[in-house]
């Protein structure tokens, strides 16, 4: 009847195609009638949006990198009072001249101090060094995420399902369907019906694909696998019944991973179906079952029941289930506390440490008072902490010219500790050979030297110990001829701190036979400091005896007793966390082969990381001089395995010392999967337990695979022994190391890993450090002070181990000992009568070097003469 009405209608030329635009609504995608091209059309799209949202998974556009979180004042440890803590220590020895001085030499004229930092293209030379492992072929976004090819294919021919199902089911679905073959595009009006109708090849390709589609779902379309065709079936029943099928399954699923899960294992079966306890959804009543089909009761609808649930909500709930599987299962405290670490490096202060009460009049008498100070004391005083906060307070007093304060010290490696420079550099005297009226005409012709001369109204230096006292005479002649003034040091400011008990200056070869001239030794010495403090409370070891030890050793007055004490030292120790103590050598040789000898025990791939250097000074060769200097290596390998140290604070828990192995390399992405899920790394948990992306990340990890080249650099994750006893788990990235002018100009920068390899490090490097784990042989020492630097770092004598000790290796130098006696006298002349006698506790330590403070602890006022006497013999 159609075929002969359509014959007897013969519609005017060009309607045809008007008429099968008509039957698409104006959303349809076929609006043309092309079905094929607009299917095209719309497949591309949802490709390319498929495309986009890979991409936005694999770069979590969330994910803001951490940067270094500036450093800071760390070690939270309980106030001690340490033996020598009884004794009020101030002291202030006369001071008549005012120090409050004002640049008048035209200071302020000088508009062009600061100089913009200047980076010459060679700086980031490095960057092609760099050893980021990303040379692999990059999978594009889309073809990640496009679907199989031949599954792609059939679903260009298929008619759209009318139903919702996931991708298999739907396309199960559809195969009761006559295909409609649409390579041209057909109008119903133009059509013949037996058009409609599969030619018999077609059919027999249709029936072949329905085998291999069926044999691919097999595990999930078991149960819905086609039966004979109905003589009519209506959708939704077929739809009910995958949708069912998959909340039976889910049903099954959970109860089996209830059943692994003991704290669950008592809880009811309830159905998925009904929602009532005690059967699970295949014996439910209200679904019959019938083999593999199933016969579907209507029942009310009700949003909260689970068949009522998207296919995309059941996935939800199950991917909750699991989450909770896994919050349930004990996983490493530390690494959970991993992500967060890395994410809150970046706005987390450190805590600041509180200064004790001589450590907070210090900083006033410098800060508020202006005057030249020597502070010094035992190791672990909490001298740098104190110098620290000094130059932060500094800093803030002279926010407007922060060219007025002069951070130094008198070697590479404490300058860089403090973020200064070497006296030397800030001097501008090269080695500082000549004389004094030599150094003047040659820093006179470097202006920038020149202006560093006359803006600098305090002075800093740091390590003290290791400056020699000719040099201390000459830069004091160089101060007062540059800034033409005749007071000590040209009216400079001066804030001095170390321990002479340490390490002493370099000894200069060109000058053999007149021995270490020390700081103290230097003629214009006691005119320039006059203030000089002794800083009495041990902060680093919390054990009175073991910080007695140490001071007997640092007086070189060492009593058989604590040589016995220290002998017992000798044993050997094995930590629980397999992380071995830090060897302590006085050469840079013997560390360096130590380093390698392990490394080459290690198993598995290197990575290396070199460093990006950078800064004004355009003479690579200097550069690298200057930044040699650095505790950041130029070039770090490590290796799965390799024990590392932490050189710079990152909070209160992970410090400068801080001691960890590398436990695997990865890039921040793979990162916050593992940080989701520590399993990843837990060889305990078998890889089937994973979920597929987990599975991935953990291939990719173990096997050390490279990553894609888009989803970044792999960093070393660490783990970190903290004091608590505890771990910390860490991802360790490049952190900055500058060399910085008083003007604030960054002569060299360095980013680097904040690591260096810890089983071993020079005794030279270890000065200034704090050390849970020490191991050292003390045959190996040869210089005086060595064997204290060493045996100080230590913060316990549990964590300490000591071969070889002998009293002659303990050497204090004669003279140290010297100048610390002479102030020790100082407390002799305070009890001459006409001074008030010194507090009691101050008495009970006459045996030990102690300055008093005049103003604080006496109330009296010395003349000059009187004082001077005192302190200096
Ligand atoms: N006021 C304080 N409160 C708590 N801890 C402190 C305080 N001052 C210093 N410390 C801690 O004591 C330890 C030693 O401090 P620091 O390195 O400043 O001592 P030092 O005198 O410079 O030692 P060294 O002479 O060996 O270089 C550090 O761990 C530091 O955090």
């Amino acid at each position: 009847m159609l075929r002969r009405a359509n014959n007897a209608y013969e519609p005017p030329a060009g309607k045809k195609d008007q008429l099968a635009k008509q039957l698409f609504p104006s959303s349809s995608p076929a609006q043309d009638g092309n079905i094929e091209a607009s299917l095209k059309k719309a497949r591309q799209s949802t490709q390319s949006i498929a495309g986009f949202t890979g991409l936005t998974n694999k770069s979590n556009p969330l994910y803001t990198k951490s940067s270094n979180i500036g450093q800071g004042l760390k070690r939270k440890s309980d106030s001690f009072s340490s033996v020598f803590s009884r004794a009020d220590s101030f002291q202030d020895t006369p001071n008549t001249i005012d120090l409050t001085m004002d640049d008048k030499s035209g200071s302020n004229r000088l508009s062009n101090s600061n100089y913009p930092v200047h980076f010459d293209e060679n700086d980031f030379d490095d960057d092609a060094d760099l050893d980021l492992d990303i040379d692999y072929p990059i999978p594009s976004a889309t073809t990640m995420a496009a679907p199989p090819k031949h599954l792609s294919q059939k679903r260009v021919t298929a008619p759209q399902s009318p139903y919702a199902l996931p991708q298999q089911s739907r396309y199960l679905a559809r195969t009761n369907t006559p295909q409609h073959p649409s390579s041209s595009a057909q109008t119903w009006s133009s059509s013949s019906p037996s058009h409609l109708a599969p030619p018999p090849a077609s059919l027999i390709r249709q029936q072949r694909e329905l085998q291999n589609v069926r044999e691919m779902f097999a595990d999930e379309a078991a149960d819905v696998a086609p039966r004979p065709a109905k003589r009519r079936t209506l959708p939704w029943p077929q739809k009910r019944a995958e949708e069912d099928e998959i909340a039976a399954r889910n049903q099954e699923r959970a109860e089996l991973l209830a059943s692994q899960d003991t704290s669950a294992s008592s809880a009811p079966i309830v159905c998925f179906r009904c929602r009532e306890k005690g059967h699970s959804i295949r014996e439910c009543p209200k679904s019959k079952s019938r083999g593999s089909e199933w016969d579907y009761t209507p029942i009310p609808k009700d949003k909260s029941m689970p068949w009522n649930t998207t296919a995309s909500a059941v996935k939800e709930q199950q991917k909750k289930f699991k989450d909770k599987q896994k919050a349930s299962r004990k996983v490493d405290e530390g690494a959970r506390q991993a992500l967060e670490d890395h994410n809150k490096r970046k706005n987390l202060a450190l805590a600041p440490i509180s200064l004790s009460e001589e450590q907070k009049r210090v900083l006033d008498l410098v800060v508020k008072q202006s005057k030249s100070v020597f502070f010094t004391g035992s190791a672990g005083t909490g001298k740098s902490v104190l110098m620290r906060a000094i130059i932060a307070e500094l800093r803030k007093k002279y926010v407007k010219e922060p060219d007025r304060i002069a951070v130094t010290a008198s070697t590479g490696l404490a300058a860089c500790n403090i973020g200064g420079v070497t006296l030397h550099s800030f001097g501008g005297i090269g080695l500082g050979k000549e004389d004094v009226p030599t150094l003047v005409k040659k820093i006179r012709r470097n202006q920038k030297a020149k202006l560093r001369w006359m803006r600098t109204k305090i002075l800093i230096i740091d390590e003290i110990s290791m400056v020699d006292g000719d040099l201390f005479d000459k830069l004091e002649g160089i101060a007062r001829s540059m800034r033409n003034n005749g007071r000590a040091f040209g009216g400079i400011q001066l804030v001095i701190t170390g321990d002479f008990f340490q390490l002493p200056p370099v000894p200069d070869y060109d000058n053999k036979a007149r021995g270490a001239k020390f700081a103290f030794d230097a003629t214009t010495w006691p005119t320039s400091i006059h203030h000089t403090i002794g800083l009495t409370e041990v902060f680093r070891q919390k054990d009175p005896v073991f910080a007695n030890m140490l001071n007997e050793m640092r007086l070189g007055k060492i009593t058989d007793e604590t040589v016995k004490a220290f002998r017992r030292l000798s044993r050997p120790i094995k930590y629980e966390d397999a992380l071995d103590a830090t060897e302590l050598f006085p050469t840079r040789g013997e560390v360096e082969n130590s380093n390698a000898f392990r490394m080459r025990d290690l198993v598995g791939k290197s990575y290396k990381y070199e460093a990006m250097d950078s800064g004004t000074i355009t003479d690579v060769g200097i550069r690298d001089k200057l930044l040699s200097n650095m505790m950041a290596p130029k070039l770090i390998e490590l290796k799965k395995g390799a024990q590392v140290m932490l050189i710079k604070n990152m909070d209160d828990g992970l410090v400068n010392g801080s001691l960890g192995k590398v436990v695997a390399f990865m890039t921040e992405t793979n990162f916050e999967v593992y940080h989701r899920n520590p399993d990843i790394l837990d060889d305990g948990v078998p890889l089937e337990e994973l979920d597929e992306e987990d599975q991935k990340v953990r291939t990719s990890i173990l096997n050390s695979k490279k990553p894609a080249p888009n989803s970044g650099r792999e960093f070393p994750l660490v783990r970190f022994s903290v004091a608590d006893g505890t771990s910390r788990d860490l991802l360790v990235q490049p952190e900055d190391w500058k060399v910085e002018l008083p003007n604030g100009e960054v002569q060299a920068q360095r980013s680097q890993l904040p690591l260096i390899l810890a089983w071993a490090l020079s005794i030279h490097k270890a000065q200034g450090q704090t050390l849970e784990r020490v191991k050292i042989d003390l045959r190996k020492i040869f210089e005086k002070g060595q064997a204290y630097v060493a045996l100080s770092r230590a913060t316990s004598q549990a964590g300490l181990e000591v071969q070889n000790f002998e009293k002659s290796k303990v050497m204090a130098h004669p003279r140290v000992a010297e100048f610390y006696n002479s102030l020790y006298s100082v407390n002799k002349a305070l009890e001459h009568p006409k001074v008030a006698p010194l507090p009691k506790k101050a008495k009970a330590y006459e045996d030990e070097f102690l300055i008093a403070d005049m103003e604080q602890s006496q109330g009296h006022d010395f003349d000059e003469e009187e004082a001077v006497m005192a302190a200096y013999g």
